[in-house]
């Protein structure tokens, strides 16, 4: 964040950056919802339900996607946002060059290391994702496939434990609601 920026402003900052390195992508639901909608959504479920006001969390689950997905550099994150914030990216950021079960693995393996920012980001990132698979089935997924993610997600979650009591809550429900045992 460039020195005497305001947080409003540098929340918005954030906010334009994904919005501009996301701009061509979708969320993967029938409607191709804007994939820009997910990133806001887990800052709000910081700011709104988890009672998150650090404003490195709110940029960092803004940004938490654009490397991962997108051609942005852990470089371009630090200079526009600071060190702390790219740290926060970082350790939520799958290195997508890896197969997709070794990265769902290494997510399990690594969610207790994580900085208490970073587990915050995570665990609002698997909520809004498990809200989304509850409000819409993504494109190819079959009913096995959407309950896999749930499984899944609770490993990842409890490793997580002992971050954030609603956010932990609202997970909660939603894995019992699965009959997974937490
Ligand atoms: N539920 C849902 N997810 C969608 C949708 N569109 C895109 N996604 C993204 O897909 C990812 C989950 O799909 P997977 O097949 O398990 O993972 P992959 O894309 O990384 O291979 C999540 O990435 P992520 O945010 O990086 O989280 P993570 O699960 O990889 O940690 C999620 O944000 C959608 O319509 N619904
Ligand atoms: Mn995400």
């Amino acid at each position: 964040m460039l020195p005497g920026m305001s947080d409003v402003a540098g929340v918005l900052e954030a906010a334009d950056f994904a919005a501009v390195k996301h701009k061509a992508q979708q969320r993967k639901d029938v409607e191709k919802t804007p994939y820009i909608n997910h990133p806001i959504g887990v800052a709000r479920i910081l700011s709104h339900e988890a009672g998150v006001s650090d404003v490195t969390v709110l940029q960092a689950a803004l940004l938490h996607d654009t490397v991962e997905d997108t051609n942005t550099t852990f470089l371009e994150i630090e200079e526009k946002f600071g060190p702390e914030v790219k740290r926060i990216v970082e350790e939520v950021t799958d290195d997508k060059t890896l197969p997709r079960m070794t990265r769902k693995e290494l997510q399990i393996k690594h969610a207790p290391h994580c900085s208490h920012k970073a587990k915050l980001v995570k665990l609002a990132d698997k909520l809004y994702n498990l809200r989304d698979l509850n409000r819409s089935t993504p494109q190819g997924w079959s009913e096995t496939r959407v309950q896999e993610y749930f499984q899944w997600a609770s490993q990842v979650v409890n490793g997580l434990r002992g971050t954030n009591v609603v956010l932990e809550r609202q997970l909660d429900q939603l894995f019992k609601e699965r009959g997974i045992s937490v």
